[in-house]
């Protein structure tokens, strides 16, 4: 069983006809993002709103009419992954680089579904490298201000270069080890002149729908 398959497709039974949908990014989203497509072409009526250059491409070629932050002040739902969520919800994202704008839709959604397979929920945030996003300008101070705060960043590569974002930054991909105050380590990281975004998500969803390889989904809801 495909348990990021069975994860993403469950999640669209949330979304409703007329809805501002927000449209994550990866490989779970991804399925979700299909079966939006084919009920597009069955006759549903909804407006995307995509996280990632790449998450546009595929909704652009499943036919699935799109609006941009410009034209919106709100979105209905948001369905996206995330790397490690734990049972408080809160979500380490950005393990494939588009923390930034998927934090933008997600905090103009009036709801965040998350989906994920069960490897992904965890009982403390930490172990997967706390992605975050930093200028290119000053990269390095900035790399050494947030290794102050205890961690060892890394500079995420692609081919022996620095990985870009879509916005055109860097990625620091930083281990914490295990993460205990996560709204406190998010603003703190956000106060560092030359961070942009990072990865925490932290009172953003309150509905997780989590795919099992025994082929059960979970759905737990934030009480
Ligand atoms: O930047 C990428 C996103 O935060 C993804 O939603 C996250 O990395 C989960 O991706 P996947 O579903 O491929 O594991």
């Amino acid at each position: 069983m495909d348990a990021k398959k069975l994860a993403g497709e469950k999640a669209i039974e949330f979304i409703e006809n007329d809805m501002i949908v927000g449209l994550g990014t990866g490989s779970t989203v991804h399925w979700s993002i299909l079966k939006l497509g084919e009920l597009v072409k069955q006759g549903l009526n909804i407006k995307g709103v995509p996280t990632s250059r790449q998450t546009e491409q595929l909704a652009n070629e499943l036919g699935i009419p799109l609006v941009g932050l410009s034209s919106i002040d709100q979105i209905d739902l948001t369905v996206d992954g995330a790397d490690e969520a734990n049972p408080d919800f809160e979500l380490i994202k950005g393990g494939g680089g588009a923390l930034l704008r998927e934090k933008m839709v997600a905090s103009i959604s009036k709801r965040m579904i998350v989906v994920m397979d069960e490897t992904k929920y965890v009982a403390n945030l930490g172990k997967f490298p706390l992605p975050v996003e930093v200028t290119q300008f000053g990269w390095e101070m900035t790399c050494r201000q947030i290794k102050s705060l205890g961690c060892e960043p890394k500079l995420r590569l692609n081919n022996n270069l620095p990985f870009i974002t879509d916005n055109g930054n860097y990625i620091l991909d930083c281990d914490f080890g295990e993460i205990y105050d996560a709204e406190n380590l998010n603003h703190t990281l956000n106060m560092i002149p030359g961070v942009v975004e990072n990865g925490l998500f932290v009172n953003m969803t309150d509905t997780m729908v989590i795919g099992n390889r025994n082929g059960h989904v979970d759905i737990l809801y934030k009480s």
